[in-house]
């Protein structure tokens, strides 16, 4: 027996072993090629659907994949410019509703932002940050040219995501106050203009430092259009997986399940690992959000193919839109390191994928961003559709949640039997 120098099969013996091991082999090397697919150089499922499917067949493809076809939505000529001259993608989706006697339409332009970092991770910490700044206040410049009421950037992202090193500095140094640090006071004040002016609700996901306690967290800050602190919500669930080594850098969120009554709808914040729970998404969608967001940073190898169902089905499961966002290209950092699972000591975390999109109450989708450029995905929606396809779906009405919170109670303790019935 011999171990296989391209895969990690150990060749057996015979006709069946060396026919087994030739099939795996191939998978493997499948595998592998797929992984580094999943860098760069795969630029979008939609892109790539387009290319090879035929016309006839891909309206049928995308309906099944993607749900009722999202409109394009017509963006001014003069912002689809300076994105082109700024370097980022710009895309545009309308959800629609039925028309309502009784009800006007409740239209609400909701802009995503996705981005790589300006500067390499080692440049001063207060460079990087002003860097991002200018970069993200290039791309809101446009989003406001396009109308957008909302926006929301992706998680912490004032920094590189250096999580994975689980050295503390220089990246605490990062954390900042979510009520009066720079980047709050950019959201309210970018050359005078971003919430004000602009007449535009800012979701700016950050490392908060809540300097009483000197308390890290995860926290999304809510500025209003007219300028103040709406309020912050902390990401609730921390990341035990990989080089998602977070824990040693800020703690569970404390502020509950809150939505933020803005002039332009009822918003929730739920923080990149929280998509992995069907009940923070409901428990958001509970408390009345019509849109709850989820800024993230997450990794090809990791979760791509989870990455386009779990948003989804929260705006399905709860009769809500929802808006995933996730960074772009891959970090590298000076110090090697390792997250005890057995792997090689590395400098960086793998590829962040973008492909931010918008997902609405009736199953559909936005097409996605691309995985490989920062970008800007304006999408309209009439908030109406919920409460339509609340009435005609009703999970809110079907659901058992008198069953579920007493079975859950009775779950959570320690003397819990499963209801299993045996024979
Ligand atoms: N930022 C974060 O929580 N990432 C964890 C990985 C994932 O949720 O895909």
């Amino acid at each position: 027996m011999s171990a296989c120098r391209f895969c990690p099969i150990v060749e057996g013996v015979g006709l069946l072993g060396y026919r087994i091991h030739k099939h795996t082999h191939k998978a493997w090397t499948v595998y592998r090629r797929s992984l580094k697919m999943s860098g760069s150089a795969f630029e979008s499922l939609e892109k790539t659907l387009e290319k090879h499917i035929p016309d006839e067949e891909l309206k049928e493809v995308k309906r099944i994949l993607f749900g009722k076809e999202t409109k394009k939505l017509v963006l001014p000529a003069c912002a689809m410019e300076i994105a082109l001259e700024r370097d980022f993608e710009l895309q545009g989706y309308m959800f629609e509703a039925s028309t309502e006697q009784l009800r006007a339409p409740r239209t609400v332009r909701v802009g995503l932002i996705q981005n790589r970092i300006v500067l390499p991770t080692d440049a001063p910490v207060l460079d990087q940050i002003t860097a991002l700044h200018k970069r993200i206040g290039e791309m809101v410049d446009v989003a406001a040219m396009c109308g957008v009421n909302i926006v929301c950037f992706q998680e912490a992202w004032t920094m590189p995501f250096a999580f994975c090193t689980r050295e503390k500095e220089p990246w605490t140094e990062f954390a900042e106050s979510a009520e009066e640090g720079y980047t709050t006071r950019f959201c309210q004040e970018v050359r005078g203009e971003l919430a004000k002016k602009y007449n535009m609700v800012v979701i700016s996901p950050i490392l908060e430092r809540e300097e009483v306690h000197n308390v890290l967290w995860n926290t999304a800050v809510v500025v209003s259009n007219s300028g103040s602190v709406l309020g912050k919500t902390r990401k609730n669930h921390i990341p035990r997986v990989g080089d998602f080594n977070e824990s040693t850098y800020y703690m569970e969120g404390n502020t509950g399940h809150k939505v933020f009554q803005t002039q332009f709808g009822k918003i929730a914040v739920n923080i990149c690992y929280g998509r992995h729970h069907p009940l923070n998404w409901f428990m958001y969608s509970m408390n009345g959000a019509e849109i709850i967001f989820n800024p993230s940073a997450t990794v090809g190898g990791l979760s791509e193919p989870m990455w386009s169902i779990e948003a989804r089905n929260a705006a399905i499961a709860n009769h809500c839109f929802t808006c995933g966002i996730n960074r772009v290209g891959t970090e590298h950092f000076n110090n090697e390191f390792t997250s005890g699972d057995g792997k090689k000591a590395h400098q960086d975390f793998g590829y962040f994928y973008g492909s931010s999109y918008v997902a609405a109450p009736d199953g559909s989708r936005s097409p996605g961003l691309s995985r490989t450029r920062d970008g800007l995905l304006v999408t309209e929606m009439d908030l109406n559709l919920s409460r339509q396809i609340s009435d005609k779906w009703s999970f809110k009405m079907t659901g058992r949640y008198e069953d579920y919170a007493e079975e859950l109670t009775r779950a959570t303790k320690q003397d819990f039997k499963p209801n299993i019935i045996k024979e």
